[in-house]
C-alpha cells in the first residue's frame, strides 16, 4: 500500500521557487534515499511532507487520505520527522524529550501512561541512548542529541518517517547503527524517507533513490539507475566512479574530481 502519494508539489518560499512540479510515492516497507546537492530542495521537501510548510501548488495523501483532512493530532501519529542539526535548547531529560513522542497518543489532557513509558524505553534501548535517559539534553554531544530525536521519532510509532540527515553528525558505527535500524522498521512496515548525502551508505541501504537538482526531480529509481556518472556530473558536476564494491556486494560511488566550472551551493 502506499503510504504517500505526492502529485506536482510546487512550493515557493520568499516569492522564490524552491521546489518544482514533484511527484513521488513511496510504500511502507519501504526505505527512499532522498539525494542531491546542497541547496537542492531535499529539506524544503521534507519540511512539506512533514506538513511544516504549505505546497504552493500540488497534493500529497498520506495512507490514502490527503493531508488536508487531517487533524494536527492525527497527524503527528501518523508522520515522524527528525530535522536537520536540531538544537534542543530546554533543559528537558533526554527521558522526557523521547517521551514527547508519545504526546499524539495520549488522551486529551492525559498523562503519559506505563505503556507510553515502555514504548519510549524501548524507542531508547533500540537507539542505544538508554545509558542517556536521565542526562539533560543541553549536555548531549551533537550526535547523542541526533540519535536522542531519533528516539523520539520512534516513540512516536509513525507510518511515514522523514529523516533530514540522520547520520551527519554520527561517527561510522552510529552511521551503520542508524541506517540498519532503519531498514530493520521498513522490514515492520514503516515507510522511510531519509535524506542523505553519503551515495554509497543511500546506495547500499535505501531500496530507492530520488535525486532532486535545483529543485526539481532529476531521477528515481534503484540506486543503479539513478546513481551513473552521467545523473552524478549532471546533478553535482563531478566525475565520478561507481563500482559495486566487494566487501558488501552494494554500489559505492568515489568523486574523483569537479568537472570544469564554478557551481554555487
Ligand atoms: N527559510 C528559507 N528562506 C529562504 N530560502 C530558503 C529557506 N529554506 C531554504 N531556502 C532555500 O531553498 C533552497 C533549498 O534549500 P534546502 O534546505 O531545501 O536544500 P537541501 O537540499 O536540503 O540542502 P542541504 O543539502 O545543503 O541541506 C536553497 O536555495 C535555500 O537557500
Amino acid at each position: 500500500m502506499n503510504m504517500l502519494v505526492a502529485h506536482q508539489i510546487h512550493s515557493f518560499i520568499d516569492n522564490r521557487q524552491i521546489l518544482h512540479d514533484i511527484s513521488l510515492s513511496v510504500k511502507g516497507g519501504e526505505c527512499v534515499g532522498l539525494i542531491g546537492p546542497n541547496g537542492s530542495g531535499k529539506s524544503t521537501l521534507l519540511r512539506t511532507l512533514a506538513g511544516l510548510l504549505p505546497p504552493s501548488s500540488g497534493q500529497f495523501s498520506i495512507a490514502d487520505q490527503p493531508f488536508g483532512r487531517y487533524t494536527r493530532k492525527q497527524f503527528a501519529k501518523i508522520i515522524g520527522y527528525v530535522p536537520q542539526n536540531t538544537a534542543i535548547e530546554f533543559d528537558f531529560t533526554v527521558r522526557d524529550i523521547v517521551l514527547m513522542g508519545r504526546f499524539p497518543h495520549l488522551p486529551p489532557f492525559g498523562n503519559e501512561r506505563e505503556l507510553d513509558r515502555l514504548i519510549a524505553q524501548k524507542a531508547m534501548q533500540k537507539t542505544s541512548t538508554y545509558h542517556l535517559a536521565n542526562r539533560y539534553a543541553t549536555q548531549l554531544s551533537g550526535g547523542q542529541r541526533q540519535m536522542v530525536l531519533i528516539a523520539k521519532a520512534l516513540a512516536q510509532e509513525p507510518r511515514l518517517l522523514l529523516l533530514d540527515e540522520p547520520i551527519s553528525a554520527l561517527d561510522i558505527r552510529y552511521q551503520l547503527h542508524v541506517l540498519e535500524l532503519m531498514r530493520k522498521m521498513a522490514r515492520q512496515g514503516l515507510a522511510v524517507i531519509a535524506a542523505l548525502h553519503d551515495l554509497s551508505l543511500a546506495a547500499r541501504f535505501c531500496d530507492r533513490l530520488i535525486l532532486l537538482h535545483n529543485g526539481s526531480l532529476l531521477a528515481a529509481g534503484a540506486p543503479l539507475e539513478v546513481l551513473t556518472p552521467a545523473m552524478l556530473q549532471t546533478a553535482y558536476e563531478v566525475d565520478a566512479a561507481v563500482y559495486t564494491d566487494p566487501s558488501t556486494d552494494s554500489l559505492a560511488i568515489t568523486a574523483i574530481q569537479k568537472s570544469r566550472g564554478e557551481r554555487t551551493p
